[in-house]
């Protein structure tokens, strides 16, 4: 209990913020597994864009509105959560950090929030499913019909509620920074990696050892119904992009999955428009953290037109959001809700579950004084008018 409470006033002393939290696990961690979260496609243009975009959009404040019935209770999906925010799926989180799948499902649950896993992860659907029953799933689907059919019923079979399809990753985007510092999927033991490795002893020993004494070889768990290939077979260097995938694949998908079925990675209205003519529940209009297309635009340069197109879908973003501020933006704009992937895992990486408690607490209290500020009681009500843009570089 004392040690709990030394820890919480150690963090409340150093991560004010989400982006504290980078600092704080930036010097732990390997050079190339830092930089497997922190980095971008190409130059990484898009990763710097995504923040600049969000500074860019200034707020117009209402005063003595009387703002003193706040609440961030948000629904999406017929459930209600305790925020608008959403820890989003990151891949082989729990090779950053020891079992960071879990400590970011366990604290989201806490709080309330959604929590999805990715295909991409080591801790397998049906583990999930005991952390947080109903949290969210996103798929590297690959188009082959049968394997479409068995991967909706063993996340139905598992429990999870909702099925998010990964679109933007038809191929595997050109990620220079993880050729430049030695990270490689599958994971390759290069002289460079080693050397890193036990140039940190503390992530050595407190996760990559751990998880091997706890898991065995790491596995990826999700991309296929049937198989779970070591993080170092040569297997799973084709599993996430399909290149063939289109959009009769997604609408098999529609056809055999029965629960909220979302679609991520959507930037454009037409594909909004497409989601919603397949049956699509809802979108997440995001450039992947700026992983992918280096040179695309920002979710919330176009989060308005593809509002427009969603009709009744429920409409999701994410990609640099940090802030409470940020989130009313995005709201304003017309999302329903926003994914925040990094930030969240920098926290799990950094102290586990009762870290990523305290970020979402941060964020939380954060969301709340801006409410009070721009003149709203929930973040629902911000819109167009409480906002002014100027042109980003
Ligand atoms: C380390 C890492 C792994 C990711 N893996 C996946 C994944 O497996 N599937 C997916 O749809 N998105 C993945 N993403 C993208 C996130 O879901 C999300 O779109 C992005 O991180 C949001 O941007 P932010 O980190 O700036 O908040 C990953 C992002 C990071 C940082």
């Amino acid at each position: 209990m004392r040690k709990r409470h030394t820890f919480s006033k150690r963090l409340a002393r150093t991560a004010l913020n989400l982006e504290d939290f980078e600092t704080l696990v930036r010097r732990r961690l390997p050079r190339s597994v830092f930089g497997y979260v922190e980095g971008g496609a190409d130059d990484g243009d898009a990763v710097t864009h995504n923040r600049n975009a969000l500074r860019a959009i200034r707020m117009i404040p209402n005063v003595l509105g009387d703002v003193s019935q706040r609440t961030q209770q948000t629904t999406l999906f017929g459930q209600t959560f305790s925020a608008p925010f959403i820890v989003a799926p990151m891949g082989a989180s729990s090779i950053v950090g020891y079992d960071a799948d879990n400590a970011m499902a366990h604290a989201a649950r806490r709080a309330n929030i959604p929590f999805t896993l990715s295909a991409n992860s080591i801790t397998p659907i049906e583990e999930m499913a005991k952390t947080y029953p109903g949290a969210w799933f996103a798929a590297y689907q690959s188009p082959d019909h049968q394997n479409i059919q068995d991967m909706c019923l063993r996340v139905a079979d598992a429990g999870l509620s909702l099925y998010m399809l990964t679109v933007d990753v038809p191929v595997a985007s050109n990620r220079e920074n993880n050729v430049r510092t030695g990270y490689t999927m599958p994971f390759q033991l290069s002289q460079r990696l080693c050397l890193d490795v036990l140039r940190h002893p503390r992530w050595a020993l407190g996760t990559m050892l751990r998880t091997m004494r706890h898991r065995g070889i790491p596995r990826i768990s999700n991309v296929d119904p049937n198989s779970r290939p070591s993080i170092f077979s040569k297997e799973i260097g084709a599993v996430t992009g399909h290149a063939a995938f289109s959009w009769r694949h997604a609408e098999h998908i529609r056809k055999h999955w029965k629960g909220p079925f979302v679609l991520k990675g959507i930037l454009s209205p037409r594909d909004a428009r497409l989601a919603r003519e397949i049956g699509a529940d809802g979108i997440v209009v995001s450039n992947h953290g700026g992983r992918q297309l280096d040179s695309a635009v920002s979710p919330v340069e176009v989060l308005e037109a593809i509002r427009d197109e969603s009709g009744f879908m429920t409409v999701l973003a994410d990609s640099g959001f940090r802030r409470g501020t940020d989130i009313l933006k995005g709201m304003a704009l017309g999302a329903d809700g926003i994914l925040i992937g990094r930030p969240f895992l920098y926290a799990a990486t950094f102290g586990g579950q009762n870290a990523v408690a305290y970020a979402i607490s941060r964020l939380k209290r954060e969301l709340d004084i801006d409410m009070a500020l721009l003149g709203v009681n929930t973040p629902q009500e911000a819109n167009i008018s409480h906002l002014l843009r100027y042109l980003t570089a």
